[in-house]
């Protein structure tokens, strides 16, 4: 069962899906995932199979990256206008957003652009740990996704065009290697330099674009989350575990039920903050539209219109790269929401007098 920390944000506790298969513990877990998918969209699970050793290493070998000069970083940054910008990036300093990232693709796709220094990246230990995360976290994401927990299932296939969809879906899928697979995973491993006096902005409020994400965090904090009673709760750090975050494919596969909850991260005062954050994406042919099983089967309007996912990510890449300083610029989710007008019975002329004002 999910219990709770500081934060209010609920803990749940995978072990049950490791051990205990269609037992009454699993049946308590897949029902605090979904709760907390309901309730918030961000969690924390613990007993999750991935080993600490390994959390802490990935956070060792990016702080030792994040620590060198700045022309050494520099030889890992993508060329101007590249497709997969893996490797260095920092923002410019115009943007809301302090902090510098260095982006991880499919170790198979060899697209990554990895330092000579520290020596794990050089060995490529680094490309192992990522492979080695993503394959614990598909199970763990294979877990919250599966059962009664009610995240879409679809979300978890790959290859395939969104069921029925086969006509709305255009364009060639992009060739690629032989025996690679969700290729549009990444990981950003991410920088928060310390607050200044003046300015604490480490990542500006957002939703994560795509379908779950996961994030390795240090002890620092700074992560926040915005409830739905408009206060921003502190994601706590918990020893060991990750948090998980629903994204806006989620949050429109399953008709607004679960949510994409907005966040930020907010700089500490004298405090380097590391963090690795893993993204599950849908391949950018694949239709994204409400599932009937959250909609019409259950008597719902749908209350987004379908689009296809790479669209919406190019209209939100457009706005906001370079990072735009005006909000309004912004693209997100509501850009297909559809507004649910209910409308007042007018029973009385002089009410709808009053409602006309005249
Ligand atoms: O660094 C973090 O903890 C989260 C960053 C984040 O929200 C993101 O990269 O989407
Ligand atoms: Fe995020």
């Amino acid at each position: 069962m999910a219990s709770s920390n500081g934060s209010s944000l609920p803990v749940v506790d995978l072990a049950p899906f490791f051990v205990d298969k269609g037992g009454v513990a699993r049946g308590r877990a897949t029902a605090a995932v979904r709760e907390a998918c309901l309730s918030s969209g961000f969690f924390h699970v613990v007993n999750h199979g991935v080993p600490r050793e390994l959390m802490a290493r990935a956070l060792e070998l990016e702080a030792l990256f994040f620590a060198l000069p700045d022309e050494e970083k520099a030889k890992v940054r993508p060329a101007e206008g590249t497709p997969f910008p893996s490797g260095h990036a920092r923002q410019p300093a115009h943007s809301v957003d302090k902090n510098e990232l260095l982006l991880v693709l499919h170790p198979k796709l060899w697209l990554n652009l990895y330092p000579e220094e520290p020596a794990g990246f050089r060995r490529n230990e680094i490309g192992n740990i990522v492979n080695e995360l993503r394959c614990k976290y598909s199970k763990s994401f294979g877990h919250i996704t599966g059962g009664a927990s009610g995240v879409p299932r679809q979300v978890h296939r790959v290859g395939a065009p969104h069921p029925g969809d086969s006509k709305r879906v255009h364009g060639p899928t992009t060739r690629l290697p032989r025996g690679v697979h969700r290729t549009f995973d990444f990981i950003s491993a991410r920088h928060a330099f310390p607050a200044t006096k003046e300015d604490n902005r480490g990542a500006r409020p957002h939703q994560d674009v795509g379908c779950i994400t996961f994030v390795l965090q240090d002890g620092v904090g700074g992560l926040e989350v915005l409830r739905s009673d408009g206060v921003w709760a502190p994601v706590e750090p918990i020893e060991g575990s990750i948090v998980v975050n629903i994204g806006d494919v989620v949050q429109v596969l399953s008709n607004g039920k679960f949510r994409s909850a907005m966040h930020r991260v907010v700089r500490k005062p004298a405090a380097h903050r590391y963090s690795l954050v893993f993204f599950f994406h849908l391949h950018d042919d694949k239709w994204v539209e409400p599932l009937p099983q959250f909609a019409g089967d259950v008597g719902e309007p749908p209350r987004y219109t379908g689009f296809k996912y790479g669209e919406y990510l190019q209209l939100r890449r457009k706005r906001t790269h370079p990072p735009s300083s005006h909000p309004e610029n912004i693209v997100d989710i509501t850009h297909y929401a559809i507004y649910l007008v209910k409308l007042t019975p007018f029973c009385c002329p002089e009410k709808l007098k009053q409602l006309l004002n005249f």
